[in-house]
């Protein structure tokens, strides 16, 4: 385990009867970091939070915090965010912070915590009236209210429209600065990639791949692509000197109306470009990207699901994860 970790998990496992949600999931997170856990559905995430976070007992493995276990570590420097958190719903927006604030000696003033999400106008609503997104909010809030060292945020910004997203984001980011260590999982991997210093990518059960955004686009993202969108099939681009296939599934165009050209650079454009009119193939748009974070986990963790279904044997390229998981 890394000396100045925060967070720290080593080979936790947890089942529940038949189904295994941890396989020995291990991650160390430095202070004032900000780690965001990514993955499928059912890949463990609220169980590595909740096992780190003590609400929930690992049946192997070891989990810290602050260098103590998750059930005697001192709660008021944490800050947890459950996924189904539901407050008492009768409560305003106000009430509720000033209500979870009451169990700390030192607590936040309500007022500052709800300005900090966004809602300074709507603290005199009740929560029950309020929309999801402003309800997530508070839920947010009611984390911060006892200005906490470390904060465990399960999917803080689902259902939150845009705007409440970046002030989210935002927040997040001068908490961070100001030294808070957040481990937050997502299945945004716009918000993973803004927010976080390191992301882990967990796929049943296990830590499959960690690092810094841009390092796990470099190793796992893939090349560059060029979608040409188009109804030409790809024996029309057979002449063509770099590689050509269809989208991937799950991601940008119908397969059946676009083309992707691989590993171009954005100055080779017009090459691709004069081979469409060499040939009249008639196209309606171009769009060039770089691989991001969302490729990484179309290419890993999309992986480990195909393997359970019967597209995995419908030529789709297999990926190792062995392999993924010796870079992590
Ligand atoms: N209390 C529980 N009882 C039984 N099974 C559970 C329980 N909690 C989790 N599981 C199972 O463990 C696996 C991991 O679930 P978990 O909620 O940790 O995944 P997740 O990555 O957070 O998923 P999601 O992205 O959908 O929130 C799933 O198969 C889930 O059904």
């Amino acid at each position: 385990m890394e000396a100045e970790a925060v967070v720290e998990a080593q080979g936790l496992e947890k089942s529940y009867g038949e189904t295994v949600a941890l396989s020995g999931a291990s991650l160390a997170v430095e202070g004032g970091e900000v780690f965001a856990l990514i993955g499928p559905n059912g890949a463990g995430k609220t169980t590595l939070v909740r096992a780190l976070t003590g609400t929930t007992e690992p049946d192997s493995g070891q989990a810290r915090i602050m260098g103590d276990s998750p059930t005697s570590v001192d709660r008021s420097r944490l800050g947890v965010l459950p996924q189904d958190f539901s407050p008492p719903d009768r409560l305003s927006a106000h009430e509720l912070l000033a209500y979870y604030a009451g169990l700390y000696d030192d607590a936040r003033d309500p007022d500052d915590v709800l300005a900090d999400v966004g809602l300074a106008d709507t603290g005199e609503t009740r929560y029950e009236d309020l929309s999801g997104g402003q309800q997530r909010r508070v839920c947010v809030g009611a984390t911060l209210v006892n200005d906490p060292d470390v904060l465990f945020l399960d999917e803080p910004t689902t259902g939150i429209d845009p705007a409440g997203r970046r002030t989210v984001w935002r927040l997040i980011e001068e908490l961070a600065a100001s030294g808070t260590t957040v481990v937050l999982t997502t299945h945004d991997m716009a918000e993973a990639e803004r927010l976080a210093d390191r992301v882990g990518l967990l796929a049943a059960g296990s830590v499959i791949a960690r690092g810094t955004p841009d390092t796990l686009v470099r190793e796992h993202g893939g090349a560059s692509r060029l979608t040409i969108e188009t109804t030409a099939d790809l024996e029309a681009f057979a002449d063509l000197e770099y590689p050509v296939s269809q989208p991937e599934r799950g991601r940008g165009r119908n397969p059946d109306n676009a083309v992707v050209v691989r590993d171009i650079d954005p100055a080779a454009i017009a090459t691709v470009v004069d081979y469409l009119e060499a040939r009249t193939i008639v196209y309606t748009g171009l769009t060039w990207s770089e691989p991001d974070l969302e490729d990484v986990y179309l290419e890993l963790a999309d992986e480990t699901e195909l393997e359970g279904t019967d597209r995995a044997s419908d030529g789709a390229e297999g990926t190792n994860l062995a392999q993924a998981g010796e870079t992590a």
